[in-house]
């Protein structure tokens, strides 16, 4: 088994060592969110949310459906834009660029770079269909960070063997079951060394006997401890599992959040309450 250590050197550990200056815990905010807010039409998404997450973190984020859950990650992977407050992302904006002292809207080369800071894995593996499992992997290590042929080629097979598929490297995804599609989605996005990954709801594509699979993989990372996580999950019980922390968001803002446990067995919130104990509900 390859040793997961690795996930964090090379471009984005560089790119994170200015913001680790005179910090000596290794704890500082990687993800800050200040009166974030989005809107669609006349709907407000987030509104003025305030959210960090610390370097290493794992954060999983909870909540009603249309609550903002994967817009807060779609907004980090510059999916979606932001209508008002700042951003940062490993110590720098994400969506504006410093310029003469002020903030400016940033420009495609500065959204360029930060994309590089994180890795997503989606709900629907969006694999490129007429490439194979290596080709997938080593298409963004080739084209975005210039790597060799021969480079992005290990690389692949490291992180293949990290989720289990070095079997699999020569398939095309449609000959992949669902749960070895996402595992193939998540090596892909560890090939660009990401210190930041998000899953939004990674498992609930799949049919139930394949999550374990996955959540497994994901489970190996967040072992990690130099890597920040930041899920979107319906998995509870996974959810407790792993992670740090678990925020619960409600109306585009967080209602509640601590650790695990707290959350999940000692909610204080009436809202966070409901919205647990209809999770438990069958069906
Ligand atoms: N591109 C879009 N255009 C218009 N409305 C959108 C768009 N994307 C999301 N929304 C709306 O924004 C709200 C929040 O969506 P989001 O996907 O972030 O919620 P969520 O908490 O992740 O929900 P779920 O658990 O169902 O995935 C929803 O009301 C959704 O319909």
């Amino acid at each position: 088994m390859t040793d997961i250590s690795t996930i964090n050197d090379g471009v984005v550990a560089e790119g994170q060592s200015s913001l680790a200056e005179g910090d000596t815990t290794g704890r500082e905010p990687v993800i800050r969110f200040d009166a974030v807010t989005k809107k669609f039409g006349d709907v407000t998404v987030l509104d003025a949310l305030d959210f960090e997450v610390r370097k290493g973190e794992k954060v999983t984020i909870i909540g009603p459906s249309g609550s903002g859950k994967s817009t807060v990650l779609r907004i980090l992977m510059t999916l979606e834009q932001i209508d008002g407050g700042v951003i940062h992302v490993a110590g720098k904006p994400l969506w504006h660029e410093a310029r003469n002292g002020t903030l400016v809207p940033a420009g495609e080369e500065h959204l360029r770079m930060m994309r590089k800071e994180m890795g997503m894995v989606f709900q629907q593996f969006n694999l490129f269909p007429h490439m194979t499992v290596r080709r997938n992997i080593t298409e963004a290590p080739m084209h975005v960070l210039g790597l060799s042929r021969a480079e992005a080629v290990a690389r692949a097979d490291e992180y293949l063997e990290l989720v289990g598929l070095s079997d699999q490297a020569d398939k095309f995804p449609s000959q992949l079951s669902g749960g070895q599609q996402q595992r193939v989605a998540i090596a892909r996005a560890l090939a660009m060394r990401p210190g930041i990954m998000l899953f939004d709801e990674p498992t609930s594509a799949l049919d139930p006997e394949l999550v374990g699979e996955v959540l497994n993989v994901i489970q190996r990372l967040a072992g990690e401890h130099d890597l920040t996580m930041l899920l979107v999950t319906h998995e509870m019980a996974f959810a407790r599992q792993i992670s740090d922390r678990v925020c619960f968001f409600d109306k585009g803002r967080i209602v509640e959040q601590g650790p695990p446990e707290q959350i999940m067995s000692a909610p204080r919130e009436a809202r966070t309450q409901a919205f647990l104990s209809g999770c438990l509900q069958p069906g």
